[in-house]
């Protein structure tokens, strides 16, 4: 009874997060087109952290920057073709967040760097390895903080699962598996940039992008070579729509002869065996090892609800498994946080130790992103359909 009455309180906080109380010079947002996401991933953690104030929106489209910007209490709308640029000329900006359709991320991180802000950027980082390490390598030549929002990287749940890897119980990883699938229809329907091929299209690119983040976290090494990848297609008459994928599987290797399974997929039908039970969303990571497994269900939003099952051998009597479940919202070292904070809160409380030169509890660095976007697009070349398009964006410094 009291775990779930505590269930409640966790889901409501997390999504009515107490507004804080700003601190004397909070770090000053503006928002890049009025995304879907943005009041998850950014407006709703920064109602709660004192050093954030999300001040501006751009949009290309006048009313829909009024509305958003008077729905969220936005003090300074941009709109029009020149919007996204005048937002950046701002000296009131300090940091953007870019949730822009992927294939402009590239274009909008160079041009929010030039005008020197930081910046929050969408996963994944941009379309190609080559353009998220000109970023990265910007970001630091102008010495600004540049980070890819893997938000499931920045859960106590997902770090624990890392250490109990690393504390050896289980010995030696075998096989890792991730997945992100959800059933037709949830996600990326008709007109969605996620079909879109010219705007970095395709379930790799969207969905795949955090498995293939979390396998390599837990791996804690890139892998050396895709073994195997398939994707299933968009039944269009379009020939670059036919290289957006709808779903992609893959096999990887890793060093000391451990492999890794990849599964992401927008279409997942409704229902499974035979038609016969409804299927459930792909959201999990399983650790395979020498002396058992770990698997932690629902890595992208935990604090909703989890668990860290781990599966262990008992040393004294052959054959036998001793099991137990954990479910950690917050770190064990007193770190800050809050049995409710989302994974985007805590994501967002990095970024601003970051920016504040204070050293954050978690951090997706510079060649964690490249190796991401490096790997994405070997899975792609494996099934044939490439990666998607770089940008036509040329900068100069
Ligand atoms: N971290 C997370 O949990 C999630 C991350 N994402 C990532 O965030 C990004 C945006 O996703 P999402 O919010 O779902 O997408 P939306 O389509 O809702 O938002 C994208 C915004 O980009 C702007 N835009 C600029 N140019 C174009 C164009 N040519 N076509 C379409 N939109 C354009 C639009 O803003 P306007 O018209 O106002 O100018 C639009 O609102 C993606 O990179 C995605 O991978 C998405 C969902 C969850
Ligand atoms: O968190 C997410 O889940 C679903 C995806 O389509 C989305 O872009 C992603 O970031």
């Amino acid at each position: 009874m009291a775990s779930f009455f505590s269930l409640l309180k966790r889901v409501y906080y997390a999504l009515n997060p107490p507004a804080s109380s700003a601190a004397a010079s909070p770090i000053k947002f503006g928002i890049l087109g009025a995304a879907d996401i943005a009041p998850r991933a950014l407006i709703s953690p920064a109602s709660n952290h004192p050093e954030t104030v999300v001040y501006a929106v751009a949009s290309r489209d006048n009313k829909k920057a009024s509305a958003f910007a008077k729905k969220h209490g936005i003090e300074k709308v941009y709109s029009g073709a020149t919007g996204y640029q005048q937002l950046l000329d701002d000296p009131e900006v300090d940091a953007v967040y870019n949730p822009l359709p992927n294939g402009l991320h590239f274009e909008w991180t160079m041009k929010a760097l030039a005008a020197g802000k930081h910046v929050l950027l969408e996963k994944p980082s941009s379309n190609t390895a080559e353009e998220t390490r000109q970023m990265f390598e910007f970001a630091e030549r102008k010495g600004l903080v540049l980070l890819e929002a893997v938000h499931a990287r920045f859960h106590p749940a997902m770090v624990r699962v890392q250490e109990i890897l690393d504390s050896g119980e289980l010995g030696q990883i075998i096989n890792l598996s991730a997945g992100l699938a959800l059933s037709k229809g949830v996600i990326a329907n008709e007109g969605d940039i996620r079909l879109d091929y010219a705007l970095g299209g395709g379930a790799m690119m969207d969905m795949g992008s955090y498995p293939l983040s979390a396998i390599r976290f837990l791996a804690r090494s890139a892998p050396t070579s895709v073994l195997s990848a398939t994707s299933s297609v968009y039944p269009s008459p379009s020939s670059t729509q036919q290289l957006v994928d709808l779903g992609t599987k893959a096999t990887l290797s890793f060093p000391n002869d451990v492999t890794a399974t990849l599964n992401c997929d927008f279409r997942q039908p409704w229902w499974g065996l035979f038609g016969l039970i409804p299927s459930m969303p792909d959201i999990k990571l399983t650790a395979n090892c020498e002396n058992g497994e770990v698997e932690l269900y629902n890595y992208l939003a935990p604090t909703l609800y989890h668990w860290i099952r781990v599966r262990v051998q008992d040393p004294s009597r052959k054959g036998k498994v001793i099991e137990r479940v954990e479910k950690v919202y917050k770190f064990g070292d007193g770190s800050k946080g809050e049995d409710w904070w989302t994974t985007y809160r805590y994501q967002l409380e990095a970024f601003v130790d970051q920016v504040k030169g204070r050293t954050p509890r978690t951090w997706v660095g510079k060649e964690d992103s490249i190796e991401n976007l490096e790997w994405i697009e070997k899975i792609y070349e494996k099934t044939g359909l490439g990666s998607r398009p770089k940008s036509q964006y040329v900068y100069s410094d």
